[in-house]
């Protein structure tokens, strides 16, 4: 068999059109919006990330503020940065890429972001009113990864409802801003939902977890870990992978978690890497940075938050049901 490829970039151009009209429809009410972002030092992921955004944010007319810091800057001076963006009244988003130095914390680092602006959910408000499942942001990168699965759902004529309620959903990673959320965005869909990380590599392997997926989120970081023994010939694989691979002829290349060409041979469904999450991330993260000026004009976060593609009304059948 030979998985379907889910085309991220016509997903993320869809999404495109009904960004600009939301940040039209901002504008029109006098609303101002700006993103500012933080890159410390130059790791191959954040400044890939960190380039597409001030691409979109120039596209879309959005004032954008950038700051690069060195990669042996002192905590001090990053949370003097991040109070002055709060402070700003042009920045309604801020972004902290990470990975940050180990010699900063990641956690003082993201307390000390206003929640208004923090567009990508890593302050304690934000993270515990999603894992409540009552989100001010819903984190970009997990959001991309069940909207290209929603609208895979749909283009292949799955209730989606009825697709989550049985469906077991394993995420490899547990990062505070792309694992974790993703694991809440599952509970959410009613579905099942395990989580995988080093550790299980490192002893059992990540397979006897992996195997059993119907819905694959891989977010570990590392180049190649999902290969096709894997995977079950059913799963549908959603590759968050970004990696800096240098070929051969000493060009670097983006490459996936995924080792795309044996996971394609068995898989139902799969993300690439270009072409998959990523493009839907930085859509999403402006799509957030509308959120949070209209949080910052004062409106409540039902009003804020910009309408999410309906799910089809789904008669669910239970187990007996069925049977
Ligand atoms: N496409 C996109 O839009 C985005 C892509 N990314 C990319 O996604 C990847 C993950 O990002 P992020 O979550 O921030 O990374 P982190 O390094 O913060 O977290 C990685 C997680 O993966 C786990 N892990 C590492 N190695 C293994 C392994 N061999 N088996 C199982 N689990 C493993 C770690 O486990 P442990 O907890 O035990 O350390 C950790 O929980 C990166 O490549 C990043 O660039 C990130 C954001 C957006
Ligand atoms: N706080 C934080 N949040 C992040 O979301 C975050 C981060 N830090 N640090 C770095 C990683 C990496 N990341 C990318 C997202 C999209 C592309 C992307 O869209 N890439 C295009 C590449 C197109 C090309 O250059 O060929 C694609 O996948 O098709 C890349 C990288 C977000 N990250």
């Amino acid at each position: 068999m030979s998985a379907q490829i889910i085309d991220g970039r016509a997903c993320a151009r869809t999404l495109k059109q009904s960004l600009e009209a939301d940040v039209a429809r901002l504008r029109a009410e006098g609303l101002g919006i700006g993103l500012a972002t933080v890159v410390v030092g130059d790791e191959y992921s954040s400044t890939a990330y960190e380039r597409r955004l001030r691409r979109l944010a120039d596209e879309l007319g959005v004032p954008y503020s950038p700051r690069e810091l060195p990669a042996d800057v002192g905590q001090d001076e990053l949370l003097a940065c991040i109070g002055e963006l709060n402070a700003e009244p042009s920045v309604s988003g801020i972004l902290i890429l990470r990975p940050l130095p180990s010699h900063v914390d990641e956690s003082v680092v993201f307390r000390a972001i206003d929640p208004c602006k923090d567009v990508e959910a890593v302050h304690p408000d934000n993270a515990g009113l999603l894992a409540l499942g009552v989100p001010r942001f819903v984190p970009s990168t997990a959001a991309s990864c069940f909207h290209l699965l929603d609208t895979w759902l749909d283009s292949v004529g799955e209730d989606r409802a009825e697709f989550y309620h049985r469906c077991l959903i394993v995420v490899v990673g547990r990062s505070n801003n792309v694992g974790k959320p993703a694991i809440s965005l599952g509970y959410e869909r009613q579905a099942t939902v395990s989580s995988v990380d080093e550790w299980a590599d490192r002893t059992t392997g990540i397979g006897r977890h992996t195997r059993w997926a119907d819905v694959l989120i891989v977010a570990a970081g590392k180049a190649g870990l999902i290969k096709a023994e894997h995977v079950g010939e059913n799963a549908v694989v959603i590759d968050v992978g970004i990696n800096g691979a240098t070929g051969r002829d000493g060009k670097v290349r983006m490459i996936g978690d995924v080792d795309y060409d044996s996971v394609a041979s068995r898989a139902r469904a799969l993300t690439p890497v270009p072409g998959g999450v990523g493009p839907v991330t930085d859509v999403w993260l402006l799509r957030n940075t509308v959120t949070a000026a209209r949080l910052l004009a004062g409106q409540r976060i039902e009003q804020a938050l910009p309408a999410l593609p309906v799910a089809r009304t789904a008669q669910v059948r239970t187990l007996q049901e069925k049977s």
